[in-house]
């Protein structure tokens, strides 16, 4: 058995343990520098055992239940669950189950358990993919499924499950030309203009990647900007704009942007972005709520709780237990109060969260609409190409949901509103 497979493997029950015991997104795990010591292929294979295994969980646990009389301690628990995930999806028995026990050998609180391992995981590895294939597709936690079971109704939060457990595919943003993206990578020419690629391998080592010619971009999270629409040299106030998905497509599409955001640390991959893109935007580090003048035009993606991303981001459902999503409500209908307050009579904003919460989307325009008589929801801004018209809801934003597209592999969660102020 590799040596390197049983790091790779060890670090994945390392992020594991971070995500379920500290509540910890493994996106500031890996920032962190919990995968700083393996080999590029070693961090690619733990990331991605760890994310199948978050994806699986309920099934893993389902299948382990069987063979244990207790719980043993949650690094062995995670172990158990890295290689079942492994063993389901086709993984050689004697390879994934060696190393989960070399993994839980290698550490002493741990290595009295190797024997339990062994044995558990070879009664998993007989019942196999099939077992596996039986079993529902894994549900979102109680807190988060309740609140999406009332907005959406069951039977869409069980296709938005589907979409989660399936994971998503890698979509890009061109500078410029989409079509010779599209020629040059392959994949999908989605209507909504992402280039949509199934298996792609490291980005950073991808045709165009160096010379700036594309960004990683969700296609869902690329419409606000096409929503907003700015024309060349038009000036664009950007609120929340870190790590600059979208000041790189306002920058491209010939605007003056004024890039803000609190957190120096993702603005500073901002810079790196427009810099390997050779665009240019004025960055400035600071409260969005303390931005001053009269803007013609607004982009506000404001902070939320992300749970239109799971698809990418599995972590999200362990690491959360959504106690902090009313802060965050709190924080979004001040932000949009300032934004409308910061925009010209005649001017536009663009709001917009990937969230499915509808507190952080219908609830929040219908809302300020309400508190702001002089501003309505422009629907006409919203019918891009790809975007089906019931997608548009009652207030007049656009609800954009896992389960659409499902046939072309699914989009993020989003909701997007166009508000012009009379
Ligand atoms: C959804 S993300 C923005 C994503 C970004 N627009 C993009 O497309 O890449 C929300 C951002 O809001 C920023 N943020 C949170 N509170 C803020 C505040 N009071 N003022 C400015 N930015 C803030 C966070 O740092 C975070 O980068």
């Amino acid at each position: 058995m590799a040596q390197t497979g049983v790091q790779a493997r060890r670090s994945a029950v390392y992020l594991l343990d971070q995500v379920i015991g500290e509540g910890r997104l493994l996106s500031e795990c890996i920032a962190s520098g919990a995968l700083e010591r393996l080999q590029p292929a070693e961090r690619a294979t733990a990331q991605r055992l760890a994310l199948d295994t978050l994806r699986g969980m309920e099934r893993a646990d389902r299948m382990l239940q069987k063979h244990l009389q207790k719980y043993p301690p949650l690094t062995v628990r995670n172990a158990l669950r890295v290689a079942t995930v492994e063993l389901c999806q086709g993984g050689a028995a004697h390879g994934v189950v060696n190393s989960a026990v070399s993994v839980v050998g290698a550490n002493k609180r741990t290595a009295s358990m190797k024997g339990l391992v062994n044995a558990v995981l070879r009664k998993v590895a007989a019942a196999g993919p099939e077992a596996w294939d039986a079993l529902r597709v894994p549900r979102l936690p109680k807190w988060l499924r309740e609140p999406l079971v009332m907005a959406y109704g069951g039977d869409v939060v069980q296709e938005i499950e589907k979409a989660h457990f399936a994971g998503a595919p890698l979509d890009l943003t061109a500078k410029h030309d989409r079509g010779a993206l599209h020629r040059s990578l392959g994949g999908e020419l989605l209507e909504s203009g992402s280039v949509r690629l199934e298996d792609s391998g490291q980005v950073s080592t991808m045709p165009g990647f160096k010379k700036g010619s594309w960004w990683v971009q969700d296609a869902a999270a690329a419409l606000p900007v096409q929503v907003l629409a700015p024309k060349e040299d038009e000036a664009v106030l950007e609120l929340c704009a870190a790590p600059g998905g979208k000041t790189m497509q306002l920058a491209a599409a010939g605007a003056k942007v004024r890039a803000v955001d609190s957190n120096k640390n993702r603005m500073e991959r901002v810079r790196e972005n427009l810099k390997r893109t050779k665009l240019e935007a004025e960055l400035v580090v600071g409260d969005a709520m303390e931005e001053s003048g009269q803007w013609d035009t607004i982009l506000l993606d404001a902070p939320c709780s992300a749970t239109g991303t799971i698809r990418r981001h599995p972590d999200l459902p362990f690491a959360k237990d959504g106690s902090e999503f009313g802060e965050l409500i709190h924080l979004q209908s001040m932000m949009l109060d300032h934004a409308l307050d910061l925009l010209k009579p005649g001017g536009r904003l663009v709001y917009c969260t990937c969230s499915l919460l509808p507190d952080e989307g219908e609830v929040q325009v219908e809302d300020a609409l309400a508190r702001h008589k002089t501003i309505k929801a422009d629907i006409e801004a919203l019918k891009l190409p790809g975007i089906d018209p019931a997608w548009i809801t009652e207030e007049g934003g656009l609800r954009l949901r896992p389960d659409y597209w499902a046939d072309k592999g699914g989009m993020d969660g989003f909701y997007i509103a166009c508000l012009v102020k009379a």
